[in-house]
């Protein structure tokens, strides 16, 4: 029941224009509320920006704080030129006076309404004027359907053209009936604009599945399951922004965090948060989280694996208590001309607690000292003396106390403690003899060991490990939320990583298990879970997709069976006939056809993006500079004059293009170590076209994509 309404009249000084209200044309009317409700955002502003702080704040550390915090509040309320402040109106089944004057028993009544926006609006005497799309008011403006209509009446969808409303479209949810609900065409229009640019939020179209893992409360994990296109991504950011609307002061104190697979896929998405009027979420890699040596080297797969396997992490305890000796001698303490003594036996069954009690390396190493002075106190007690806290603290810092805390529970360098597992065998073997084969513990040591950690050359698995190895020393601190996207590429390792991060916290993970290019990516979900300390997670499942056209995912999803069995194909919203074509070249004529088919594909408006073999790159882009087209890199943002992006097969994930060209699909299988891997990268890459795919190509087709 949808009914669209265009523009009638848009010129100026028309009948129709905006801020013109004409009792018969709503639009002019929704037009007028927005410029009143701009008047009202700059009201607000102008408010914030006239307070007198002079008689308020005693000392100038207080003026400080308090002017950053109104500087804050003053960015939030700027009024972007480009987006209308709402781009919905939920109308109320029940009724509310029409306006003061009218609102008595018998005066007119019109249906309570609220128009939904990006942010908070209200008028000078504090009526709301636009409502926050993350208030629960809003809520149905995302969930109510003809079956479950949640009290609306009626819900409006704006249009709009740079900052104005130009068309908007009604559903009547009081028709009832059993769904028969469209596809929304402002939401066909919003899903098929052209891509140029970085990402967008998608809080004007957000879909009822969607909506559901946004709003989902803050103290549980939620995994997302989603394939190419399904918003994953969008809904991970807006479900951040939406937790800070619902619990900003908590998070403001404990902090939020995104991990994303890549620096260019952080570039893209880096202002979807900023739009939302989100400034404080960081963003970063897993591997920028563990950088605490610089990672020069790579690890064969087979090593990587290991090095990855969750059982490095009982092989990193082990041999980080293999550090924690036992007495041989009873301890002395000298104070004034009294000696009092531990025995040896005493001060091991202390150890034995508290390396019972399983608590940090280094928490131990410090309680070990109090437990010791706390037995001589118990001594001085029973010779009569009446020593207070004071005393324990004294005899802790006591020079023989210290000592045998050094030699017993001695410090460990976490990096130290890697370079010698990593490079020690008979190490190596005493940690790991029941959890590791031989095999793998020769693919873990180092062909030469390095003498320490300055020299040692670090792969990306170590700087996990030792980031493992410094949480067993001392508690890594938590954040209170953290979206984890693409996470189907972590190792367990990495996820127990991530998973210190929010311990005390929650999680949103968002992944495609078909869409796993590692050697270690993620078999299952509930596996994925228990690493990261999250196993009571839901999963949840996103099918619609939002991207990819009909044909193009139907083409992509013949590699399903051979790459993820257990998963549906997508269910594009998007019909977009004519959207695939397969061109095979003359041998050795790939080039030329790539510079061809990218030649085509920008006589179109929108991003093109060409996706390679890795090692096709150089050579492409020697092509593309000899045509041309010099190309963009992955995360550069597209301009209208710089359209092309040329892409190595193994950066494209979570980037998307209007038009993509891919080059030869056989070498992107190739390319990787494994054929599972390499069909996967493959997926990735068919499923990055929002409006047209050319595969060109002059060796075979992977036999998986049939004929
Ligand atoms: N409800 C929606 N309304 C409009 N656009 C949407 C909606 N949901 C997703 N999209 C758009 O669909 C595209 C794909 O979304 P997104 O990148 O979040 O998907 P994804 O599941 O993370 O994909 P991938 O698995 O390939 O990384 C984006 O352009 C996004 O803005």
């Amino acid at each position: 029941m949808l009914t669209p309404h265009d523009t009638p009249e848009t010129a100026p000084g028309t009948p129709h224009s905006a801020g013109v209200p004409s009792d018969g044309d709503p639009l002019a009317r929704e037009r007028a509320h927005l410029a009143a409700s701009r008047a009202s955002l700059r009201a607000m502003r102008e408010d914030v920006e006239s307070l007198d702080l002079t008689d308020v704040t005693a000392n100038w550390v207080n003026a400080a704080v308090l002017n950053a915090r109104i500087e804050e509040r003053i960015d939030s309320l700027a009024d972007l030129a480009h987006t209308p402040l709402f781009f919905g109106r939920l109308d109320y089944v029940r009724q509310v006076a029409a306006d003061e004057a009218s609102g008595t028993a018998e005066g007119p009544y019109r249906a309570e309404r609220f128009y939904i926006g990006r942010r908070h609006v209200h008028d000078p005497a504090g009526d709301p004027m636009v409502i926050d799309w993350r208030a629960p008011v809003s809520q149905p403006f995302y969930q109510a359907s003809r079956t479950n209509p949640l009290d609306v009446a009626l819900r409006r969808r704006f249009g709009c053209t740079g900052g104005d409303i130009t068309a908007y479209e009604d559903e009547d949810l009081t028709a009832g009936g059993d769904g028969g609900e469209r596809t929304s065409r402002l939401l066909q229009q919003e899903i098929e604009r052209p891509r140029v640019g970085p990402m967008r939020d998608i809080v004007a179209t957000i879909q009822p599945e969607q909506d559901e893992i946004v709003r989902a409360g803050l103290s549980g994990t939620v995994c997302v399951q989603g394939g190419p296109g399904t918003g994953k991504t969008a809904v991970g950011l807006h479900r951040v922004a939406y937790l800070l609307y619902a619990h900003r002061e908590r998070l403001a104190r404990t902090g939020t965090l995104v991990i994303g697979p890549n620096d260019s896929f952080l570039r893209y998405i880096e202002q979807v948060l900023p739009a939302l009027g989100e400034l404080t979420v960081r963003q970063a890699t897993v591997e920028t989280l563990v950088a605490h040596v610089p990672v020069t080297a790579t690890d064969p797969a087979p090593t990587a694996v290991v090095k990855g396997d969750a059982r490095m992490a009982e092989v990193l305890r082990r041999a980080l208590r293999s550090h924690v000796g036992r007495p041989t001698e009873p301890l002395v303490v000298v104070r004034g001309s009294r000696r009092w003594r531990v025995p040896a036996d005493e001060i091991t069954v202390m150890i034995e607690e508290l390396l019972a009690r399983d608590i940090r390396y280094g928490a131990a190493r410090e309680a070990l000292p109090q437990r010791i002075a706390h037995a001589v106190l118990l001594r001085m007690e029973q010779a009569g003396e009446a020593p207070d806290d004071r005393v324990q603290n004294t005899v802790a810092r006591d020079r023989a106390v210290k000592a045998l805390v050094k030699e017993v529970w001695p410090p460990v360098d976490p990096a130290k403690l890697v370079v010698r597992l990593l490079g020690d065998a008979d190490f190596l073997r005493a940690h790991s003899a029941d959890l590791l084969t031989e095999e793998e513990r020769t693919a873990l040591l180092w062909p030469k060991p390095y003498r320490g950690v300055k020299s040692a050359r670090w792969s990306p698995a170590d700087a996990v490990l030792i980031d493992e190895a410094r949480d067993l020393v001392e508690r890594t601190p938590s954040l209170g939320h953290v979206v984890l996207d693409e996470a189907q590429d972590l190792s367990p390792m990495q996820y127990r990583a991530v998973g210190r991060r929010c311990s005390t916290g929650s999680a949103t993970v968002l992944g495609d298990l078909a869409q796993g290019t590692t050697a270690w990516a993620t078999p299952a979900w509930p596996e994925a879970l228990r690493h990261l300390g999250k196993p009571e997670a839901h999963v949840e499942e996103l099918t619609a997709g939002f991207r990819v056209p009909r044909e193009v995912i139907a083409y992509a999803s013949r590699l399903l069976p051979a790459i993820a069995p257990g998963l549906r194909e997508v269910r594009s919203v998007r019909e977009s006939p004519g959207s695939l074509r397969l061109v095979r070249t003359e041998p050795g004529a790939l080039l030329p056809g790539l510079v061809e088919a990218c030649h085509d594909a920008l006589t179109h408006e929108g991003s093109t993006g060409l996706l390679v073999p890795d090692p096709l790159v150089e050579a492409t882009r020697e092509a593309l500079v000899g045509a041309g087209l010099a190309p963009l890199a992955p995360g550069d943002e597209t301009r209208a004059d710089a359209r092309l992006t040329l892409v190595p097969a193994s950066l494209a994930k979570g980037l998307e293009y209007d038009y993509v060209v891919l080059g030869e699909p056989g070498g992107v299988v190739e390319a990787e170590p494994t054929r599972g891997a390499g069909l996967r990268r493959l997926y990735v890459a068919l499923t990055r076209a929002v409006s047209g795919l050319t595969v060109v190509h002059e060796g075979e087709l992977p036999r998986e994509l049939g004929r």
